[in-house]
């Protein structure tokens, strides 16, 4: 049987879930993200992804942001957390990341600025400056349909060069750019579409940064880990039946269709901060449908 791939330090492969931030009445509800916290601290997870695009961060200030990271914090201080960041100014950016610096932190999970669409020589300026100003490693979160902005291989594989930069959340829908990144083998690949979980780590990603697993946590843990054993056949035994509620997840804008399935399971209340909405009432009784079907398994 094929060994594990040779872990890189720092070694950011396995399950990373980007959380969900529970509100309730309109505040952030620290109690069900501590107990959500603490149960999935338990399923194998590689560690925590805090504000990211599922964690509503853009709809947090930087004091709630800090109070969430703390939060995730008490009931697993071992586990190791990301930060994630988001935004468009670079001087408020990289003071962050210096803020951010005072925190135990695994990495940074930096986007490209959102809305202004740089030029390729523009992007690497950002993430370099970003770099630049942090403590920890960077790992870039490639997500062109949410930024507006297309990271391009060869800025990719340039960014690579630097030692600062460690890995990619890959959102970028280029699967010969993944393959790309791959081959090269500078940067972790952490899959960011979960549909794509299976295809990238089977391909040598290193892991995933996925939503849906929030729910059947096990089983995604388990796939990840077959998958780099070499272990395909149970890798695919877990993953088939995971599809049908994938889908389901990013059927309306996500975290709306997770925070229903959550809620459904007495996790949170069904509450977004606007722009974001609910999942609507037809979604909520599919997945309703699906995870029942999942329970009976
Ligand atoms: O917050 C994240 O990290 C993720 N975001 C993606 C998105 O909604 O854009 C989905 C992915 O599962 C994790």
């Amino acid at each position: 049987m094929p060994s594990a791939p040779t872990p890189v330090t720092p070694d950011f492969s396995g399950l990373w879930i980007p959380l969900v931030t529970p509100f309730r009445d309109g505040a952030v509800d620290h109690a069900a993200l501590a107990a959500l916290a603490e149960r999935l601290a338990v399923t194998g997870i590689a560690g925590f992804v805090v504000c990211g695009s599922t964690g509503e961060a853009a709809a947090l200030d930087a004091d709630e942001q800090l109070a969430v990271l703390a939060t995730v914090a008490r009931p697993a201080p071992a586990l190791p957390r990301i930060m994630g960041l988001c935004g468009y100014h670079l001087g408020k950016t990289v003071a962050w990341t210096r803020r951010l610096n005072d925190e135990d932190l695994a990495g940074l999970l930096v986007p490209a600025p959102s809305y202004i669409r740089p030029s390729q020589d523009g992007l690497r300026a950002w993430f370099e400056a970003i770099a630049q100003a942090s403590a920890g490693p960077v790992l870039i979160y490639d997500i062109p349909y949410r930024t507006g902005a297309t990271i391009a291989r060869e800025t990719l594989l340039a960014l690579a060069a630097d030692p600062r930069i460690r890995g990619i959340k890959d959102c970028g829908g280029d699967m010969a750019k993944t393959r790309a990144l791959i081959t090269d083998g500078r940067l972790q690949i952490l899959a960011g579409e979960d549909p794509q979980l299976f295809s990238t780590v089977a391909e040598g990603g290193a892991g995933a940064i996925a939503a849906s697993a929030h729910l059947q946590t096990e089983d995604f843990v388990h796939v990840i880990r077959s998958l780099r054993t070499g272990r395909l056949d149970e890798a695919r035994a877990r993953w088939q039946p995971l599809l049908a509620l994938i889908e389901l997840l990013f059927a309306e804008p996500n975290p709306g269709p997770l925070k229903a399935a959550m809620a459904q399971r007495g996790w949170l209340q069904d509450e977004l901060r606007a722009p974001m909405t609910r999942a609507s009432q037809t979604l909520r009784e599919r997945l309703q449908a699906e995870q029942t079907g999942l329970s009976r398994r």
